[in-house]
């Protein structure tokens, strides 16, 4: 087996290969769900309101609802008096009309008698028998929502690509929809491979440590809006790593391997790929995540991330995380915010790799705190990182700097 990398690639070319393969085999695809389920979906298509909202001339209060020129000038030392005619609750209708001179007592809610104009409060009003005092002057329109005043039929109510909060299911469920067009999300498979991990619960015993990336990335798919799957640990054997491969790429639309990326002799990810597919990108010129592979089986990503927990969610965050969100209708929201600050600390860099330096952020202050690519916590405690050009192998303290943060 050979234990070469192709030729290494630079970052941008990296991403804009993954970019063309993605155009090459991917359409993101949709589904129709019940309108309970669709917390957090994205919109797959323009909706257009189908009736007018409010469907018609709504009282917002409680009280009685009149012509308004009756009670011109009304106060409580000269009230208007109007016989009240009928009683409106929500839900229900009267063939009634409110002359004038006339009343209907009327709950929130329900549809404006023919006649009326607006509503007088029930604190503004003295009931007797058969009749009302008014004692406020109302002006046409007063606690009524006309028909179609917050949106009318026709009207763009949701745009494709809408995440759907609280608020848009609202408008949704107002409009009489049971089902929306969504996103599917794709299903992303993750398999961490080596034979010295195990799986939390299991006895930690000396040369063994226990699986960081299988569900970190997996935690990271379902942020990108995917449904993703931990398949498990796979050994570094060859026909246990292409069985796995094999049956991962039956059930999933992407499948994300970690371990086994670089060119030891139980690194296996690439000649499985060779085998069964093309491997694309294997090595990208960047630190952390040099042994990177992009590789296509059956018109589906497989994607050897490095085994080092922060070079493979590294990698996942720059290069995969992008695309999956894109499948998923979800990209624009991945794109990276970049604040500007001092570096607190010198940083220095490997000639000829890009370099992502892990940072926390503190106002103005960036602090370099990057470790190694296997120092998880520093990891847990960063906000971001900084990117160090291949051409600098030194960053001076108080320098600026840009930071890309962390979604
Ligand atoms: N001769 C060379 N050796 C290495 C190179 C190189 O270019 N030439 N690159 C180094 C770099 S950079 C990295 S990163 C690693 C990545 O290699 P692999 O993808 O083959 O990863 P492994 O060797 O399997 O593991 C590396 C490291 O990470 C730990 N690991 C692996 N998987 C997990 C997991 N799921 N959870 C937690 N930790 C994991 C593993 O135990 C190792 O300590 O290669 C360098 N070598
Ligand atoms: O790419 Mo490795 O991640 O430099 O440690």
């Amino acid at each position: 087996m050979g234990t070469e990398f192709l030729k290494i690639k630079e970052s941008e070319e990296a991403k804009e290969i993954i970019s063309e393969l993605y155009e090459k085999y991917y359409t993101p695809q949709s589904e129709e769900i019940d309108i309970s389920d669709a917390y957090n979906r994205v919109i797959f298509e323009d909706i257009y309101s189908q009736i007018d909202f409010p469907p018609f001339d709504k009282a917002l209060k409680d009280g009685f609802a009149i012509k308004s020129e009756d009670s011109f000038g009304a106060s409580e030392e000269m009230p208007k008096t109007l016989e009240v005619i009928d009683f409106l609750e929500a839900g229900s209708i009267t063939e009634k009309e409110v002359e004038n001179g006339k009343a209907i007592e009327i709950s929130t809610g329900a549809a404006m008698p023919k006649g009326a104009d607006a509503v007088v409060m029930v604190e503004y009003c003295e009931k007797g028998e058969n009749e009302v005092n008014i004692l406020k002057s109302a002006t046409p329109g007063l606690e009524v929502a006309k028909k179609g005043s917050d949106t009318e039929k026709g009207k763009l109510i949701l745009k494709k690509g809408d995440v759907l909060t609280p608020g848009r299911i609202g408008v949704l469920l107002s409009q009489g929809f049971e089902t929306v067009k969504v996103y599917k999300k794709p299903s992303v498979g993750v398999i961490s491979s080596g034979n010295e991990l195990i799986n939390p619960g299991e006895e930690l015993t000396y040369g063994k440590i226990y699986d960081v990336n299988g569900n970190m990335i997996k935690s990271d798919l379902t942020s990108a809006g995917a449904e993703s799957k931990f398949l498990g640990i796979m050994k570094d054997d060859y026909d246990e790593v292409k069985t796995t491969v094999q049956n991962g790429l039956k059930e999933c639309d992407v499948l994300i391997c970690s371990g086994g990326t670089s060119a030891g002799l139980g690194d296996m990810i690439k000649h499985v790929i060779d085998e069964l597919g093309e491997v694309h990108v294997h090595g990208i010129s960047i630190q952390p995540g040099k042994p990177t592979i992009v590789g296509i089986i059956d018109d589906k990503f497989i994607i050897g991330l490095p085994g080092n927990p922060v070079s493979a969610i590294m990698i996942f965050d720059v290069f995969v995380k992008p695309i999956v969100a894109k499948l998923a209708g979800r990209s624009y929201e991945f794109e990276k915010k970049v604040i500007k600050g001092q570096l607190t600390k010198r940083i220095h860099s490997p000639v000829g790799r890009m370099q992502y330096q892990l940072v926390k952020i503190d106002g103005e202050n960036i602090e370099p705190i990057f470790k190694d690519s296997g120092a998880i916590f520093s990891l847990s405690t960063a906000d971001g990182y900084v990117k160090v050009p291949k051409s600098v192998e030194l960053i001076d303290a108080g320098e600026e700097v840009e930071a890309y943060l962390f979604n």
